[in-house]
């Protein structure tokens, strides 16, 4: 498994994204985003008009081969199967998706990442299993049809002082207003959808969001 420190780096600025999301080429778009700052690449291909089968697969290995380029990792959301075929560096699953256990014994040491909504979730989490936790929605998204209700930066403290060991990722409505906000309540990052790629010009949305992370010293705090 991956070490924690390195962990806390890649989460920093996380892009999420799938064709859906993108108003020109998503390949584009996320090579737009790392020279922006984007540290970490999730690809999430959902949604009724979303690119099925050997498509998705074209696709995902375009993106794989632009993060590659950049030394990103790139994390492929639910389908254990297209990461193995692609050997991407990664897989994020949520509550509803195949169990962390089973998934981690088919991925071997490659990135598993967890979605959580409650500290109780969070506490059920094998730390063992999983290598960071995706907490959200923090604000209110339209990206995802299914999310929950918003619960605020406060669920990130909450989670926080249950002692979860887990490095942490904030989800849902960030924006560079926000960022601060979020990482202050304990992330130790933010993984964003539209406020990168529903930017005019993407490398600057994302040049923009890098620069409102704070840098904080949790020792201190
Ligand atoms: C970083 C990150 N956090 C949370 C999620 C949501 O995952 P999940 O609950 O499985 O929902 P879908 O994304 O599959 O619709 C995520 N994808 N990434
Ligand atoms: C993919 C996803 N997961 C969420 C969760 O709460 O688990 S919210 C979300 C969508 C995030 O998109 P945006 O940055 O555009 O709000
Ligand atoms: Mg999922």
């Amino acid at each position: 498994m991956i070490n924690q420190r390195q962990m806390k780096e890649y989460l920093r600025l996380y892009l999420v994204l799938g064709s859906v999301n993108c108003k020109t080429d998503p390949a584009s778009v996320v090579e737009e985003a790392i020279r922006g700052g984007v540290t970490m690449v999730q690809f999430r291909e959902k949604g009724r008009h979303a690119l099925k089968g050997e498509a998705k697969k074209e696709l995902a290995i375009r993106i794989h081969s632009v993060c590659r380029r950049f030394k990103v990792p790139l994390i492929i959301n639910d389908d254990v199967d297209l990461l193995l075929e692609i050997d991407a560096e990664g897989i994020h699953i949520g509550q509803e998706d195949e169990p962390a256990h089973e998934v981690r014994a088919r991925i071997g040491d490659k990135i598993l990442g967890l979605s959580v909504h409650t500290p109780r979730e969070a506490e059920l989490t094998a730390a063992q299993q999983v290598d960071y936790l995706g907490v959200g929605p923090i604000y209110p998204t339209t990206s995802k049809e299914d999310a929950r209700q918003p619960r605020g930066p406060e669920m990130l403290r909450e989670i926080r002082s249950i002692g979860t060991p887990l490095p942490m990722v904030g989800i849902g409505g960030i924006s560079a207003e926000r960022a601060a906000d979020v990482i202050r309540a304990g992330a130790d990052g933010l993984a964003v959808i539209s406020a990168i790629t529903g930017a005019e010009d993407i490398c600057q949305a994302t040049r923009k969001l890098a620069e409102a992370i704070p840098v904080i010293d949790r020792h201190n705090s």
